[in-house]
């Protein structure tokens, strides 16, 4: 319902992975009653969604322990004059191929780049996302398979944290 304060999860991802860890954070904004979402990749967002929301979810893939040039380029596109998301919610979320070769360097980058925007930046629920949900997909056992449960489930735990925040 359109009354209801909304959140935009949104994401850049080419092998689905980032967006695998999206769906999750939506079901867990799901959890709680009261607050809707917007979930869908950046290229899609529409300059409206983002002044209209009361937080950004925002999830990149790492490369070479850079956001996408996309997410950078989505980011580069916000509203600045006027710094209209000011005391917005931003949280992050993030899959990476390896183990510390990234992951947490994107999330700062992202964090960073919200708080020039004065986002208040909110973490996951449990101490394992204390900087946002972060996935490994490509080292180990985790290489060659779907996003495993104990990532999703941070994923998860994200969401409904920023959902709760902003149903308050
Ligand atoms: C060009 C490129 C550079 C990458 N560099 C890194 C890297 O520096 N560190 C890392 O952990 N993973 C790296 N990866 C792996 C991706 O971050 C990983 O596969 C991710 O889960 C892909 O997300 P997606 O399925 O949403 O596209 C790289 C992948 C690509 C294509």
């Amino acid at each position: 319902a359109q009354s209801l304060p909304s959140i935009l999860i949104t994401y850049h991802s080419e092998s689905g992975k980032t967006q695998a860890m999206a769906e999750a954070v939506a079901e867990g904004v799901s959890q709680v009653q009261g607050v809707s979402y917007i979930l869908k990749p950046t290229s899609e967002v529409q300059q409206q969604e983002i002044l209209n929301t009361s937080a950004i979810i925002l999830g990149s893939p790492v490369y070479n322990a850079n956001m996408a040039p996309q997410i950078q380029e989505f980011i580069n596109s916000w509203p600045f004059e006027g710094r209209p998301l000011k005391d917005k919610i931003g949280a992050v979320f993030v899959t990476g191929g390896g183990f510390s070769i990234g992951e947490e360097a994107v999330m700062f980058s992202m964090i960073r780049a919200m708080m020039i925007h004065g986002m208040l930046i909110v973490g996951g629920d449990k101490v394992e996302a204390a900087f946002g949900a972060s996935a490994i997909t490509g080292e180990g056992e985790f290489d060659g398979k779907e996003v495993q449960e104990i990532f999703l489930e941070k994923a998860r735990g994200l969401g409904r944290r920023i959902g709760e925040i902003v149903g308050r």
